[in-house]
């Protein structure tokens, strides 16, 4: 579940080779031969196989991938248009492969062959042009089937942007670990299946790495998970409050607190301004309801109930009020455990002003803060952030430190990045959860393993995975009511 950056991948495949027991061109025999035995599982009866190289590394694996599909008897076709580098592991590759490589502007793809693309990998370090985005275009309008080396050509290994043009791949390669272009959109739609092959690589390798990029599975945070003991009681299980919008806007925090009780939260109670108080204790049972629409009533029952963990801002409105709320909850003593979830229009309210937010989440007592914004409300906070240049992972990144608080990035690829500098790719996302509310679900689930004690960016690394599980089990047809129905079946599957 590790994620490299090209830079880390490239330095660690220098200490393998020098490490041994494979140096450089063993490590890429091993790369080709996994990627052809792939190849060979899924499109043996393909009429031919075009394999296209470019100058570094990953043409290498393409050189070795030609000749292993060629000594199979298959019918294969070498194209180039750079050869590689004199003395490098990929001249050495293509010098022992016996096909001789036709100019890649020859290229005529057909839709009965596959397409092997080794053009372009780690390395990518300028747009795709000339004979490379005309053998990419033919191909995708010839409709031929592709298996991208590594990653397919076009797409930055960094970012998952594509860089000029890029292959559609049916089927991706990738050694020892993933990168985020196979995670970050665009790129994880054009890698198509992908497969991480092991080339020989010690996992030692990667400790001595310290990395700190994961996707986003429960291995990363299954055993933070909290589970009920013989002490627990209702109490101990943890207390999530959640702040209600006015009387035609009180749904949303339904959702949350809903959410919140299903993930395990012992108690949870919504507050809502009298005006709709009615409205609210009307759709509640479990779910205890108090009036909190002044200073004094909030302070109150902050007071009396320490909650543990709260939930700000779905539906509740933007406005000097919800400024003032949450810098109130971000001055009060922390929980011993818990923290704050700000979402939707908590976070829009600050766009004037993000610094007086950043500021008091950086307080003494402040609780641990989590910020769940979709790409708009990111880009009311952090304007010079926004600006889709550059790789998700780094904005968040960059966020998460300016606000001390850990960001939720949502999207189909959401990124999660603590202050810390820790950053998770969810690797579960489906476009079931592009629906009204669902949201407010991720805000409660967050809220409700925080009050449990799960530190906050473990927390919010379960909620995104648990929320998009639920989301997958439910299927066609899902309303935002529908997830947190579903938590307590996701949930069963991960506590033994
Ligand atoms: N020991 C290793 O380092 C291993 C590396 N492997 C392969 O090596 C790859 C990385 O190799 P490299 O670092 O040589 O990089 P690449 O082979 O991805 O590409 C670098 C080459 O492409 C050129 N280039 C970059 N962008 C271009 C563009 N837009 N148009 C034209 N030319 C462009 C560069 O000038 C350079 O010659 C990995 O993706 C992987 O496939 C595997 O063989 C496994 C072992
Ligand atoms: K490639």
């Amino acid at each position: 579940m590790e994620v490299l950056t090209p830079e880390e991948m490239s330095a660690i495949d220098r200490r393998a080779a020098e490490a041994g027991p494979f140096d450089g061109y063993h490590l890429m025999r091993n790369a080709g031969a996994v990627a052809a035995a792939e190849i060979l599982v899924r499109f043996a009866d393909a009429a031919g196989f075009d394999v296209l190289c470019g100058p570094g590394n990953n043409g290498g694996d393409g050189y070795v991938v030609a000749r292993l599909l060629a000594e199979r008897g298959l019918d294969v076709r070498l194209l180039a248009a750079v050869p590689p580098r004199k003395g490098s592991d990929a001249a050495r590759a293509a010098d022992d492969c016996p096909l001789a490589a036709r100019p890649l502007d020859a290229f005529r793809p057909a839709p009965d062959r596959i397409v092997v693309d080794a053009l372009f990998g780690a390395g990518l370090s300028r747009p795709v042009s000339g004979a490379e985005a005309a053998a990419i275009a033919g191909v995708a309008a010839a409709g031929a089937r592709v298996v991208a080396l590594d990653l397919p050509s076009g797409i930055s290994s960094d970012s998952g942007q594509v860089m000029g043009a890029a292959f559609d791949a049916a089927l991706t390669v990738t050694f020892f670990r993933k990168k985020p272009g196979h995670l970050l959109y665009p790129g994880r739609a054009r890698c198509g299946e992908t497969v991480l092959a092991d080339i020989g690589i010690a996992g030692a390798l990667l400790e001595a790495a310290g990395t700190t990029l994961w996707e986003n599975l429960p291995a990363l945070w299954r055993s933070a998970l909290p589970t009920a003991g013989p002490d627990t009681h209702k109490y101990n299980r943890g207390h999530v409050a959640v702040f209600s919008g006015g009387p035609t806007s009180t749904g949303a925090a339904r959702l949350a607190a809903r959410a919140a009780a299903r993930s395990g939260a012992g108690a949870v109670t919504l507050l809502s301004p009298a005006s709709a108080l009615m409205v609210n204790a009307m759709h509640l049972t479990a779910i205890m309801l108090r009036r909190a629409e002044t200073v004094t009533e909030v302070e109150q029952f902050l007071a009396d109930r320490r909650p543990a963990a709260i939930v700000l801002g779905p539906g509740f409105g933007v406005g000097d009020w919800v400024r003032t709320l949450a810098l109130l909850l971000l001055r009060q003593a922390a929980a011993e455990r818990g923290g704050l979830v700000l979402d939707a229009d908590a976070i829009s309210a600050f766009a004037a002003n993000p610094g007086e937010l950043f500021d008091a989440a950086r307080g003494e007592t402040a609780p641990p803060l989590v910020l769940t914004p979709h790409e708009g409300e990111f880009a009311r906070l952090f304007p010079d952030l926004a600006e889709r240049e550059g790789s998700k992972i780094v904005r968040a990144r960059r966020a998460a430190e300016r606000a001390g608080g850990v960001m939720v990035l949502k999207g189909a690829d959401t990124v999660i990045a603590s202050p810390d500098g820790r950053a998770a790719i969810n690797g579960n996302g489906t476009a079931f959860l592009a629906t009204a509310g669902s949201g407010d679900v991720l805000a409660g689930i967050i809220a409700g393993l925080l009050a449990q004690g799960m530190p906050a960016f473990e927390a919010s690394c379960a909620g995104v995975w648990l929320h998009a599980e639920a989301a997958r089990l439910f299927g066609p047809g899902l309303i935002a009511e529908d997830l947190p129905e579903l938590l307590p079946e996701v949930l069963a599957g991960l506590i033994d």
